[in-house]
């Protein structure tokens, strides 16, 4: 795993699915947060790869570069809101 923001997704998702057993999460929440941690990788993956292919394009300052890359960068970022927001529902009444 060589792109840093892959090992923080991954020991975030190692975190949440330890306490996830931790606090004993039902099968549907389980399924709820498979789901957010497993969003959030593979919008990571496709991030990475549009970062890739547009680099392979061009290394010149391009407009419509730079709006691929923000997009798919905000589309990560946007997802890993939510996910944030999906793993306080999920975990703060179990505290
Ligand atoms: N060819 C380009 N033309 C215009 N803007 C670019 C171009 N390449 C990068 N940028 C801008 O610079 C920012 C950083 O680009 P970079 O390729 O380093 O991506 P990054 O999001 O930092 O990648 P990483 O996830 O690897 O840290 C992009 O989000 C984009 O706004």
């Amino acid at each position: 795993m060589k792109e840093p923001n892959m090992r923080v997704h991954a020991a975030a998702g190692l975190l949440v699915s330890a306490a996830g057993f931790i606090v004993g999460l039902s099968e549907i929440e389980w399924c709820i947060l498979l789901l957010t941690v497993g969003g959030v990788f593979a919008l990571e993956m496709i991030n990475t790869a549009i970062e890739k292919t547009v680099d392979l394009v061009t290394n010149e300052f391009k407009p419509l570069a730079k709006m691929a890359k923000d997009l798919a960068a905000g589309a990560v970022l946007f997802f890993s809101l939510i996910a944030v927001i999906i793993g306080v529902l999920l975990f703060l009444p179990k505290f």
